[in-house]
Formats: structure tokens, sequence, C-alpha cells
């Protein structure tokens, strides 16, 4: 498969999901993918960063949750740095390939400690463009790894179609550090004018909190999960891909006896839903190569 292949509407979506190292979410990751009509393909880092597997290949490439590197200098940090700093045979180093994917209109996704190494890289919220570290992640404000259900609301205003069409949803947290600072003002009001505190943690009833523990860890703009300014770029605390079924919620009994019509799909399958035919939607709008030579005689 190569690049040409991305526009032909035939070819199921492509979801690249990396492993290795303590990561240890790729399996429900590729779970969600699968469910949401996408291949998922699970690859080691080392095959992608000595070059044995090209990201280009690919349409969402995924950073799952886990302990990278024991988490050792702070969650993501060990993982970031190898992106941004070991080069392959040819002298590029991954974040290379990744700007480069995403200039290409690709999509990027991490999950937990996936969303921990893309803000200690700088891919978010990335105002500056130069992918520059702007924000971190640092230990709850509880003192303790919090595992727990929290409840979401979208922002109405991002621009990711990641969350399209998307208001609330529930899903599960369980980090040590997933508090979000944002140190600076200017930092803070261009994260919030451009809408890229896409998800906050509210109450039982909907509202944003800085309340624990609906609040889980005390993040600055009570935010669970930041795009780039682009929305092909997201990534969030809590982990959409451990509710893709009904059944994975611990009240499904409960609210399965009182409304038996539930639908037995997971909030958190929605994401991969619309990531998936997002990508779907924008092969089918691409000019086939036989337009193109319409257009050009
Ligand atoms: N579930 C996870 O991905 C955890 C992320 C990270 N190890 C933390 O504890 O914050």
């Amino acid at each position: 498969m190569n690049d040409q292949h991305m526009n032909d509407t035939s070819q199921k979506v492509q979801a690249l999901i990396l492993t290795g190292f303590g990561i240890n979410c790729e399996e429900e990751y590729a779970a969600a993918y699968r469910l949401a009509g996408a291949e998922a393909t699970i690859v080691h880092l080392n095959q992608v960063l000595h070059g044995h597997v090209s990201i280009h290949n690919y349409d969402i490439l995924n950073f799952p949750g886990g302990f990278s590197f024991g988490d050792d200098l702070g969650s993501g940090v060990v993982l970031a740095n190898k992106l941004r700093y070991r080069k392959n045979a040819e002298g590029r180093t991954l974040l290379d390939d990744i700007k480069e994917f995403v200039a290409n209109g690709k999509f990027v996704m991490g999950i937990c400690n996936g969303f921990q190494v893309l803000v200690k890289l700088g891919l978010l919220p990335n105002l500056s463009g130069n992918v520059t570290p702007e924000v971190t992640l640092t230990h709850n404000a509880s003192g303790r790894y919090e595992d727990r259900w929290v409840r979401l609301k979208v922002n109405p205003k991002s621009n990711s179609p990641f969350l399209k069409g998307l208001d609330t949803m529930e899903v599960p947290v369980r980090h040590g550090e997933g508090r979000l600072i944002i140190s600076g003002t200017d930092t803070l009001a261009h994260i919030e004018e451009q809408a890229l505190n896409c998800l906050s943690y509210t109450d039982f009833d909907g509202s944003p909190t800085d309340v624990y523990p609906h609040n889980p860890n005390g993040a600055d703009l009570n935010c669970a999960g930041l795009t780039d300014t682009t929305g092909q770029v997201f990534g969030l605390m809590p982990h959409p891909e451990a509710f893709l079924s009904l059944y994975n919620h611990p009240d499904w009994a409960r609210r399965k006896r009182l409304n038996p019509g539930l639908s037995e799909e997971g909030d958190g399958l929605r994401l991969f839903l619309n990531i998936v035919e997002h990508v779907q939607s924008q092969r089918q709008t691409a000019v086939s190569p036989q337009e193109a030579s319409q257009f050009s005689s």
C-alpha cells in the first residue's frame, strides 16, 4: 500500500496504533477502530523509528495509553524526546514525519499516556506552529492515581472532526499525571479563543467544574482534552476506547432495566465512528485522477 491508495474509496480507513516500551492500551484502541469500520494495525514504535513502517501509509496515527518508559522523568517525556531527537538512517526524526503527515491533512490522536506524549512534544496545543511545549500535564491535584468514571462536555466551538456532533459523554479515567497546567494568560486566552480546550470535566448536571472528583485531577479550564488549531491533532486524558459497548459501563444493568431500548454503543465509540466517517467522506470528495485530467485538458 502507498499514499496513492489512500484516495481509493474502496480501501478501508487505515489506523496505525503504536505500541512498545510500556504502552498497554493498544488492543482496545484497535478494537475501537475495527468496530468503527477501519483497519487497525498495531506496530512497535521501533518499527517506525527504524523506518520499517511508514506512517504515511496510514490515515490516522494513534498513541495509546499506558506507562511508556515507566513514566520516568514525567509521563510521556521520554517517548516525546525519542520522537523529537532520534534520527533514522536518512537523518529524519519521527517528528519530521509527523509534521509532514499533519501538513498532508492526516490525523493524530493520543489517549492518556498518548495525550501526555503529544503535549510534552508540543504537538498540542501547538499555537505557535513550531511544535514546542506550551502547556504541561502534571500530577493530579489529589496527589494520587485516579481510576474513576467522569462526565465530559464537548466544546461546541471545537473545529475537530473527532468531536463533530458530540455534546456529552461518560468515559473512565485512570491516570496519575492528568492535571493540565496552562501558565501564561496569553496562552490560556488563545486556547479558549480558538476553542482548543475541546473537552471539559462536568458535574452530574453537565456544568464544567473544578470540584473533585467530577474533575479528577484539577486541570486548568477543567480541561480533559485538547486539539491543535487545525483540529487534526487531538488528545484526551480519559479513555474512550474503554467504553465501546454499553456493557463496559459499571451501571449498564440498571440502565438497561430502566430503559430497555438503550443503545448498546458505548459513548467512546462515537469518537472513532466520527473520524473514520470523516476520512471516508474526504476520500469521496477528493478529485479523482480522471476528473483532474478533464480539468487540465
Ligand atoms: N492510563 C494511562 O495511560 C496512564 C498515563 C500515565 N502513566 C499516568 O499515570 O498518568
